[in-house]
């Protein structure tokens, strides 16, 4: 990653240090408390990250136009911060966002995956799996604030958080479309979107590639919450505080509880995924989907 993080943190008050500390312990703390915050911002040319030290609150906004696509950087970069927030003693939580207008990720970059070799893949999918691993067993609170379209990689990033707000938009759509580009879900999402989803519901959504506008979603629980699209945001903030409000070691206890059958299948089993991947993507016929999927993705603009 380009940058580091910068400390730009200034201690103007006994109050701002009580706040501070109650970010630490995980205790309950009334915010928005917008005086004396504490600021930590880190920018890569894909990820900005903003940690609050005061609320405890990280925003990670995705900034990778035209349409924040997962690139090897963007999964550098993505890994890089995770790592770094979650080894930070004043960070409780994470929003994810986006910069980009009208798209909150548009999943994996095909062109990471089309016309290169076994090593590429292998690298490429090690990546992938790491950026939904580090997510998905987060100690933080995370919430998604959905304020664009979110296919396939962009709804991993969804489906991994703790909790997903959207914006009430129609033409926003949200889901695992890979069957459409002529890829197959991995096993360690298909078992995250199960758990969100239910098996028959998962099943049918990813049989048929679906893309769910955003009320359909709110609808079959794929996300959580619709809001106008200029609160998203801050409703993920106010969200934020009310799971805040439960004690650090009893909720991470139990969010590790919850997910760590799907975790411990996905670490038993990850190398095979790799290799599987790496046969699957490079094989002729696959190319070729992908390369057909490519091209009607460009020629939708001309
Ligand atoms: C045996 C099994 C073993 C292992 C498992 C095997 C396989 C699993 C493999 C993979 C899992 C993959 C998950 C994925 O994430 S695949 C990616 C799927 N993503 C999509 O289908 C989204 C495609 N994009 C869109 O639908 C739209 O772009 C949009 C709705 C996000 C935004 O629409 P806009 O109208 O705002 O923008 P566009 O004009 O469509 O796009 C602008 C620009 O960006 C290019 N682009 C879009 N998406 C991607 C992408 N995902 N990768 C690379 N490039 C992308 C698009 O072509 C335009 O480019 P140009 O400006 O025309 O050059």
């Amino acid at each position: 990653m380009a940058s580091v993080l910068r400390h730009s943190a200034k201690f103007t008050s006994g109050i701002s240090s009580s706040l501070a500390a109650c970010a630490r312990n995980g205790t309950a703390c009334a915010f928005p408390c917008h005086a004396f915050r504490h600021r930590n911002s880190s920018t890569s040319s894909k990820i900005r990250v903003d940690l609050d030290s005061s609320t405890g609150v990280a925003v990670m906004t995705l900034q990778g136009p035209p349409v924040n696509s997962m690139c090897m950087d963007f999964l550098t970069d993505f890994a890089i911060s995770m790592e770094k927030l979650e080894l930070d003693k004043n960070c409780r939580g994470l929003i994810l966002t986006s910069a980009v207008p009208k798209v909150f990720s548009a999943g994996l970059d095909i062109m990471e995956m089309y016309g290169k070799g076994p090593e590429h893949a292998t690298v490429f999918w090690r990546a992938v799996q790491e950026m939904w691993f580090k997510l998905y067993s987060s100690n933080m609170v995370t919430i998604a604030a959905v304020n664009g379209s979110s296919p396939a990689g962009g709804c991993l990033l969804a489906l991994s958080s703790d909790y997903r707000i959207m914006a009430d938009n129609p033409r926003y759509v949200i889901g695992l479309n890979e069957a459409q580009v002529g890829i197959v879900a991995p096993f360690w999402l298909k078992d995250n979107m199960v758990q969100t989803l239910g098996h028959r519901q998962t099943e049918k959504s990813l049989q048929l590639a679906q893309l769910y506008s955003a009320p359909d979603a709110l609808k079959i629980g794929l996300v959580d919450k619709l809001v106008p699209e200029e609160k998203v945001l801050s409703t993920a903030t106010e969200t934020m505080a009310k799971w805040f409000s439960i004690p650090d070691h009893s909720r991470q206890i139990t969010k590790s509880m919850m997910r760590k059958q799907t975790i411990d299948k996905f670490l038993s089993n990850r190398e095979t995924d790799i290799n599987n991947f790496a046969n699957f993507v490079t094989k002729d016929s696959i190319q070729k989907s992908l390369g057909t999927y490519l091209a009607k993705l460009k020629k939708k603009k001309a």
